[in-house]
């Protein structure tokens, strides 16, 4: 049996007439650490499962004149996730296996003892956070594995004692920095620092969805919610329930659905979309941004009372020029990491990749930095990267000028003038949306191309 003492957060619904099982079974869970709520009759469990996420739901066969039979399906409709055990007297057990097949997880006849209460809970938690782990692995198939954050550089330093204090917290956190700085990066390392650790880490990329979509990604939607809505969806609150939900890029977010994130940030309370019920979240909040919020709220993009909610522990992470130190030990790790994906038999950097790599600005910092590293791996046939595998070479350049904006004309590749020229649209125009339509291109294309682009 798992230790369930060290797991605090799961939470378990008990469905039964009887208030002395229910006052009994309660103890026991509580005792052993679980967050425990009773529902007496049909209806009261239903609100209960709309207004609070449960992960195991004991449901007595006989809940008085009502069957447990019958609340089976609405409780697997209304929570699909929320594993049912069905308590039963030992003569209905036959009837308890056959409900298995309508979507118990398991059964438990009564009366019983503590141990085996405790035992059959822990069984589905396990099978819970397997879910769950599934879950959180299938979100973070297409990122790379945990980078070290460590920094030789005092600001930096600084700045991760204060996010690793903060960690221990549940207090909101806005990581602010240009982009491909790490702030990603950054937000992980938070979470795997915090006593949340065990549980999801959900990121919600802001700017790369509508309002009406986004809703529902971060809220979830019911059935027949919308067009296109046809099934319930679980939103990624729910996925980051007992953990962090990370908003990336918040300074992207829609004006129309502020009020009701706001609402979120203050009650943590929501609802999906299509279904009037509140329900209840424990998730901790972390969101970055490479803009300058303050300047969104002047500007009435932003508001300002959200700014506030979120702006509770800031931390800036630096640009790579400001910390000149990071940069060889950051290429040495990025070396180590690609050279094992790629497996490729490059070792080190030779004198003249290392004066280039420390010379050079980075101006899409350590996104910028790991592209470079990427492609010189893949170029580099020996042990050594020298200078021609880099990217300053292939435009012909030499570092010092690399970081100067191209023009047409210049010995520079398309890609190059590509990014010169959206960045300076994108320092011209307003919006995302409004740069999009003077590069001729969609806005989530845009987007991509900004990231890809290390542009802020
Ligand atoms: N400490 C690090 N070690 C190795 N790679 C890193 C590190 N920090 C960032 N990176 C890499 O740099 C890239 C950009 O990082 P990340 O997405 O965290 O930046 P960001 O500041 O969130 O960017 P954006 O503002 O565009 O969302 C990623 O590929 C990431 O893996």
């Amino acid at each position: 049996m798992s230790d369930v003492s060290s797991v605090p957060r799961e939470r378990v619904l008990l469905i039964d007439d009887d208030s002395t099982v229910l006052r009994n079974f309660r103890l026991c869970l509580e005792d052993a650490g679980y967050q425990v709520n009773t529902a007496h009759n049909a209806s009261s469990a239903l609100s209960a499962v709309a207004r609070s996420v449960f992960d195991v739901c004991v449901l007595d066969l006989h809940i008085g004149d009502e069957s447990g039979l019958d609340l089976l399906p609405q409780l697997r409709a209304a929570a699909p996730w929320m594993r049912v055990v069905m308590a039963t007297a030992e003569s209905d057990a036959s009837i308890a296996v056959a409900t298995m097949r309508s979507g118990a997880a398991d059964y438990l006849i009564k009366p019983c003892s503590p141990e085996q209460l405790l035992h059959a809970i822990a069984r589905q938690i396990d099978a819970r956070r397997m879910e769950r782990r599934i879950e959180e692995l299938e979100d973070r198939r297409n990122e790379p594995a945990l980078e070290s954050v460590e920094s030789a550089n005092p600001l930096m330093a600084r700045m991760l004692e204060i996010a690793r204090q903060a960690a221990e917290s549940d207090a909101t956190i806005l990581i602010l920095g240009e982009s491909g700085t790490g702030k990603n990066v950054l937000a992980r390392a938070i979470h795997n620092w915090s006593n949340r650790r065990k549980a999801a880490f959900a990121t919600v990329n802001c700017p790369s969805l509508s309002a009406e979509l986004l809703e529902s990604e971060l809220f979830g939607h019911v059935k027949g919610a919308f067009t296109g809505a046809h099934d319930h969806r679980q939103g990624r609150v729910q996925v980051a329930e007992g953990g962090t939900l990370f908003l990336d890029e918040i300074g992207e977010f829609p004006l129309s659905l502020q009020p009701k994130f706001l609402r979120f940030l203050q009650d943590r309370e929501y609802e999906r979309v299509g279904d009037p019920r509140t329900r209840k979240a424990d998730v901790r909040l972390i969101a970055a941004t490479n803009r300058d919020l303050a300047a969104s709220v002047a500007e009435g993009t932003f508001r300002g009372d959200l700014y506030y909610r979120l702006n509770v522990i800031s931390l800036t992470v630096p640009a790579l020029r400001e910390r000149p130190e990071d940069v060889m030990p950051l290429a040495r790790n990025l070396l180590t990491s690609l050279v094992a994906r790629y497996r490729r038999p490059a070792r080190r950097f030779s004198d003249s990749a290392t004066n280039a790599m420390m010379t050079y600005s980075w101006p899409g910092n350590v996104r910028e930095l790991a592209n470079a590293i990427e492609r010189a791996v893949i170029l580099c046939a020996g042990e050594e990267i020298s200078y021609e595998h880099l990217p300053f070479a292939a435009a012909g350049m030499t570092a010092s000028i690399a970081s100067a904006t191209p023009r047409a004309g210049d010995p520079v590749t398309i890609e190059q003038l590509e990014r010169a020229h959206i960045e300076a649209i994108l320092g011209a125009t307003p919006t995302l949306d409004i740069a999009a339509k003077t590069l001729g291109i969609d806005a989530s294309t845009l987007y991509r191309k900004r990231k890809a682009y290390g542009l802020g």
